[in-house]
């Protein structure tokens, strides 16, 4: 077994991690911390996420389940005491909390944005802050388990976990990057929708129950785009939306093909790229967000318009979820060289 914790166990995304690490059989939840002034501090994990009430700890981690109020001093040696750690926390602390525990040997899991882009000027400008570990950057993996399973497992100690948005747009943009389909004088458009849970627990007006609606928002200055960007290897044009439910993202790309581009090249970069990739479906039908709520999934489908060498995809996937913390879980299987699917799926 590996002694594993998660901070930020309060947050939307925490709770998923701990719903998920409770029954994993190989990582064991030993503690979950909050912030060191949290308003849940030594609270258990069934008052704070009511849906988990029904979880116990055993006796030998009688504190596992209680949110234990951690502070920046005391975060080196949690990283002394775990084998790994997931880290469901604002961007900020993330970038503060990951230099405080590069000198041990956990193998962290952020969930946050503050290791994805290369660049540390576009970090800046899209994140509102300086980066000030760009050692610890180049040494990082970008978490896109289907497309970089190598470079995780060889990982030296840092994930960081995609965005929801980027990882929904990235299973299915890059089959047709990757196949050399595209023309990319002319850019993909991602129009994706999200529910409100991607917004985090935080209540705040644009996330309030009476105030969403569907609306388009960040729009041509989201910081998922240089992420997009980044990792497809092209420039996008990226529109995110909020919609009115609770769970859930949907991604539809619009991108253009080379000539002389066939329906069977399409179909083929897709099974070439997912054949061996339990958690991505290629669908037959165009997916919705709620057949991939509460699961590991990214449901894909497509169609081919040959005189317009037009391609619609769709992407589906649970943002909390492949979004989040079931991919963190998945990158942390594929780093300890476990099947990536193990404590994932269910039958
Ligand atoms: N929601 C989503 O769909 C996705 C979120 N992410 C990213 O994952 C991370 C977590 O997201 P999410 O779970 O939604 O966020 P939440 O707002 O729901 O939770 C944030 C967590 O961080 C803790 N926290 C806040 N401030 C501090 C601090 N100063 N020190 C220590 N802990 C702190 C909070 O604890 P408390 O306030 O109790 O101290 C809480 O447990 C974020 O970086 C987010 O951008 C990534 C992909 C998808
Ligand atoms: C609906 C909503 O508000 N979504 C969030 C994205 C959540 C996510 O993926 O998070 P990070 O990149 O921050 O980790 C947003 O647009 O900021």
């Amino acid at each position: 077994m590996m002694k594993t914790c998660v901070m930020g166990a309060s947050g939307y995304t925490g709770a998923e991690l701990i719903k998920i690490l409770v029954t994993h059989p190989t990582f064991d939840l030993s503690a979950c911390f909050v912030s060191h002034n949290s308003a849940d501090a030594h609270k258990g994990v069934g008052e704070v996420h009511p849906q988990l009430a029904h979880i116990q700890a055993n006796d030998a981690h009688k504190n596992a389940l209680l949110m234990q109020p951690l502070a920046d001093e005391q975060v080196e040696q949690i990283g002394h005491e775990h084998d790994i750690i997931f880290m469901a926390l604002p961007h900020e602390v993330s970038h503060h909390w990951a230099h405080l525990l590069r000198n041990t040997s956990a193998k962290i899991f952020d969930l946050s944005g503050a290791f994805r882009l290369s660049d540390t000027n576009t970090f800046e400008r899209f994140y509102g802050f300086k980066h000030a570990y760009p050692e610890l950057m180049q040494q990082r993996v970008y978490g896109l388990a289907e497309w970089h399973y190598q470079q995780i497992q060889n990982a030296k100690q840092l994930i960081a976990v995609p965005g929801c948005y980027p990882t929904a747009s990235l299973l299915g943009l890059k089959p047709l990057m990757h196949s050399a389909l595209l023309d990319l004088e002319k850019m993909p458009i991602i129009n994706a929708v999200s529910g409100v849970s991607g917004a985090g627990r935080k209540a705040s007006m644009t996330s309030s129950f009476y105030e969403v609606s569907l609306q388009a928002y960040g729009v041509l200055g989201h910081r998922h785009t240089p992420e997009i960007e980044e990792f497809a290897n092209s420039d996008v044009i990226f529109t995110p939306h909020l919609g009115a439910f609770k769970r859930g993202i949907l991604a539809t790309i619009t991108a253009f093909t080379s000539e002389h581009v066939t329906e069977q090249d399409i179909d083929q970069a897709f099974v070439d790229a997912y054949a061996n990739k339990p958690l991505v479906r290629l669908c037959s039908q165009w997916p919705k967000v709620d057949q991939v709520a509460h699961t590991p999934f990214c449901d894909i489908h497509w169609a081919f318009d040959k005189d317009k060498r037009c391609v619609v995809v769709t992407s589906a996937i649970d943002n909390l979820l492949k979004g989040a913390a079931s991919q963190a879980v998945q990158c942390a299987n594929i780093m300890c060289k476990l099947d990536e699917t193990t404590g994932l799926i269910h039958a």
